[in-house]
């Protein structure tokens, strides 16, 4: 069957020797099946040779050359149908073999006298010179079927890549796309090899490149996809042939449907990023309710509280309810970042736009966070000349990298700002500007320190002590009621932040199941101990009405909502509070807790 697979070459092959020798050439395959003639046997090829063939199955059978100089006369034609009867004057045939097998047998003939001398006046070299053909039309033969094989190997490829669920392209040393996979094409909305060298291709490849060489892992980038900027992961591999590398294999993710496959394969509901915020204070409730409506807006929101009151929190869990959430959150702290380097940080900057200048410029924050949410915290702390750049971002909503001669990128991203300043002071003061102010002043939301909410401290520091426990390994699963006390008036200065510090702290410290005064940090049990010396109670110290109602109530909502988390029984906070059960359950219905 093979050789009939390439009959054109095999034909032209047997024109061209009968040209030259000017005899007749007839080829058959292993299965005597004429795959090439010329002369009178032209007309039956591709026609089995049965009753014809006997002379070429006995070369094929043996492996040798045969020579038959009187055709219908000698007695290996014995068996054919044409012996006694032939028109031949003279044959010579040899096996063509591939790799040691018998693929076919090629034969010359001589239908006439002036034919036959041509045939038998040399025989060796008649001979010699049909091996060679012989091995012409084998070497043929094989390049045909090791094309075939490379090319069942590209189509299995070519499968394979189809049926991945990753994209996958293969780029040359020019980066053009050489292959793309169904995946890929969906991806990049590419329908045909032609656009796949086209000029949006090459800046695929080029942002690509550019985040690779970055190492920072995993590797993320944003490409344009039809009108969308969508994120993806990608992995990307030499392909090396005698140590060269030849292409590359990039593989990409979409950056969502991974996160939705996690959560499908995760069996788990996607958890609400508000519910990380603890606390059942008025202020906070309102604060995330607010916080809650306008995640999906494109509004710019502006958080207000001192330091570790939760603005960053807040800020991620506004990012994480909207659209935006498996884009970019992208934060940068404005009076941590010095004064001249700020401009470049947010903005980026252009080649050679200032000495020190990293070659290529640099992608500015406002650019890397690209559709996601970019944080600007300690924004009341800008420099003023900043201010004013930012207020040309915000307006235009196109930002102009440092150096610039005027090209501009659009601004895409969700602004969330954060102060602890009053700014409306800082507008007073002349160190803020009154037109960004505004800007920024849209969806205000206020976050009270923790002494103005004190009935959200034994709540956060239950949940920090949980998860604190849980992490280290401890068995600690409450505090003694002096403590509580003491976390309850203390006033917090670093607020959230340092509650849960001063419980990590705790946890460390603590070898009992609930924690004692004596394992707080210093500062807590310095606060108490100054009160005792004065003789007061140790909660009175803190310039604070005693309010003993409060800090019962308080008790019965933390023992109640450790009870929740441990799946545990009222009767077991009763236990903790060292109260009955009765009047458990009278208190819980005199606070109105539930
Ligand atoms: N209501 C809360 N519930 C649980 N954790 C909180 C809460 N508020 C703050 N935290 C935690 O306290 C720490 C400080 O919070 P965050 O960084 O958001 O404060 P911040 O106001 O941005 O502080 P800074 O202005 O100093 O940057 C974080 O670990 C945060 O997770």
């Amino acid at each position: 069957m093979p050789l009939r697979e390439i009959q054109e070459s095999v034909q032209q092959i047997a024109e061209a020797v009968a040209s030259v020798l000017r005899v007749e050439v007839e080829i058959a395959d292993h299965h005597l099946l004429r795959i090439a003639g010329t002369g009178q046997t032209q007309p039956g090829v591709l026609r089995t040779m049965a009753g014809e063939d006997h002379v070429y199955r006995s070369s094929l059978f043996a492996g040798q050359p045969v020579v038959i100089t009187h055709p219908g006369e000698d007695d290996r034609c014995k068996p054919c149908m044409h012996y006694g009867n032939c028109a031949e004057t003279g044959e010579i045939c040899c096996p063509i073999q591939m790799d040691g097998k018998n693929v076919g047998v090629i034969g010359l003939l001589a239908f006439d006298p002036s034919q036959r001398e041509r045939l038998f006046t040399d025989v060796d070299s008649i001979l010699n010179f049909l091996q060679k053909i012989a091995e012409l039309i084998a070497s043929k033969l094989k390049e045909h079927l090791m094309y075939v094989e490379q090319q069942l190997t590209l189509e299995k490829l070519r499968v394979l890549m189809d049926e991945l669920d990753k994209a996958m392209l293969i780029v040359d040393q020019s980066d053009q796309i050489v292959q793309a996979n169904q995946r890929a094409r969906q991806y990049l909305l590419l329908q045909t090899l032609a656009t796949e060298g086209s000029a949006r291709a090459k800046e695929w490849i080029t942002a690509i490149r550019k985040v690779d060489s970055s190492g920072i892992t995993p590797k993320k980038v944003m490409l344009a996809v039809g009108e969308e900027e969508k994120e993806f992961l990608f992995a990307i591999k030499p392909i090396q042939l005698e140590g060269t590398t030849r292409e590359w294999v990039i593989t990409i993710d979409d950056v969502r449907e991974v996160v939705e496959i996690a959560r499908q394969v995760g069996g788990f509901e996607r958890q609400d990023a508000f519910s990380r915020i603890v606390g059942n204070s008025p202020a906070i409730a309102q604060a995330k309710e607010v916080a809650r409506r306008v995640a999906d807006s494109e509004s710019t929101v502006l958080l207000y509280g001192e330091s570790g009151t939760g603005k960053e929190l807040f800020a991620k869990a506004v990012h994480q309810e909207s659209q935006r959430r498996n884009l970019p959150f992208v934060s940068i702290n404005c009076a941590a970042i010095p004064e001249h380097l700020l401009e470049s940080e947010l903005f980026g900057y252009e080649d050679g736009s200032f000495t020190g200048a990293r070659r290529g410029g640099k992608i500015g924050l406002l650019e890397a966070a690209s559709r996601g949410t970019i944080f600007l915290d300690e924004i009341g702390d800008m420099p003023l000349h900043v201010q004013g750049k930012l207020l040309r971002v915000l307006q235009e909503r196109e930002i102009m990298r440092v150096g610039s001669t005027g090209r501009t990128i659009p601004l895409k991203a969700r602004i969330i700002a954060a102060t602890h300043h009053d700014l409306r002071s800082r507008v007073e003061q002349g160190a803020f500007r009154m037109d960004l102010f505004y800007r920024l002043y849209v969806i205000p939301i206020f976050l009270p320190s923790l002494k103005e909410r004190r009935e959200d401290i034994l709540i956060i520091a239950n949940d920090c002590l949980q998860r604190c426990s849980q992490r280290l390994g401890k068995n600690v699963i409450g505090f003694s009621q002096e403590t509580q006390a003491i976390l309850f008036h203390y006033d917090w200065p670093g607020n959230v932040r340092e509650l849960a510090n001063a419980i990590e702290y705790a946890v460390n410290m603590e070898t009992s199941a609930l924690i004692e005064t004596k394992s707080l940090p210093l500062e807590l049990r310095e606060k108490r101990e100054r009160v005792e010396v004065s003789g007061r109670t140790s909660t009175s110290d803190m310039n604070l009405p005693l309010n003993l109602k409060e800090l019962e109530r308080a008790a019965i909502q933390q023992a109640l909502s450790q009870v929740e988390q441990t799946r545990g029984r009222k009767e077991d906070a009763a236990e903790w509070l060292g109260i009955s059960r009765a009047t458990l359950f009278r208190k819980i219905k005199e606070y109105g807790l539930s």
